[in-house]
């Protein structure tokens, strides 16, 4: 079965799924190679229900490669990404307070977030999400004043327990 990172924007899915392995499926490069153009593009051009449904079509092909997979932050937005995630049994949920990843949002620059444009907007996300991350998980990793080689390595220590 997959490893699947879930947590909010800005949480290191990207970076800690790149150390976990060569054949990591990063569900948002995924999705844009699928619409062909950056996802705020596609945000601004077709809304955030549309990039929802892709996402979910995306997420469906993605769990059947056995791969380890970033989610974006919004992957709990749906209900059918909901019914995928509580049937698998490694999924890891990367947590953290709102300020430290609002600080990452800030300085990274590589990443266009459509939904992280305004502090009060995405708290609320953060809010409205957070129970449910913890929901589906089946690990939380605390990962403020982390590095993400040692995130790496307490996911490959449980998944060698299980
Ligand atoms: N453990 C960490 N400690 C410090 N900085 C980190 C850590 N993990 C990731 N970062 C930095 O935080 C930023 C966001 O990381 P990343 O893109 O991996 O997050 P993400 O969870 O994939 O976000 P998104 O949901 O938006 O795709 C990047 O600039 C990355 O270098
Ligand atoms: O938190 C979210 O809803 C999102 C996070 C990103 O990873 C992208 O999937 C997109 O920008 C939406
Ligand atoms: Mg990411």
């Amino acid at each position: 079965m997959s490893i699947i990172l879930i947590g909010f924007m800005g949480a290191g899915k990207s970076t800690v799924a790149k150390l976990l392995s060569n054949d990591f499926i990063d569900l948002d490069k995924m999705i844009e190679q699928q619409i062909e153009m950056p996802i705020s593009t596609f945000f601004d051009l077709f809304g955030e229900d549309d990039f929802r449904q892709v996402e979910q079509e995306v997420f469906e092909a993605a769990i059947h490669m056995d791969f380890v997979i970033a989610t974006g932050g919004g992957i709990v937005e749906n209900t059918g990404n909901l019914d995928i995630l509580g049937f698998q049994n490694q999924v890891v949920y990367l947590k953290s307070d709102f300020d430290s990843l609002w600080q990452r949002i800030l300085k990274d620059d590589k990443n266009q977030r459509p939904l992280a444009k305004d502090k009060e907007f995405a708290r609320k996300l953060f809010e409205k999400r957070t129970p449910v991350y913890e929901k589906v998980a089946d690990l939380v990793i605390a990962v403020e004043n982390k590095q993400p080689d040692k995130i790496a390595q307490e996911i490959r220590d449980w998944q060698g327990n299980l």
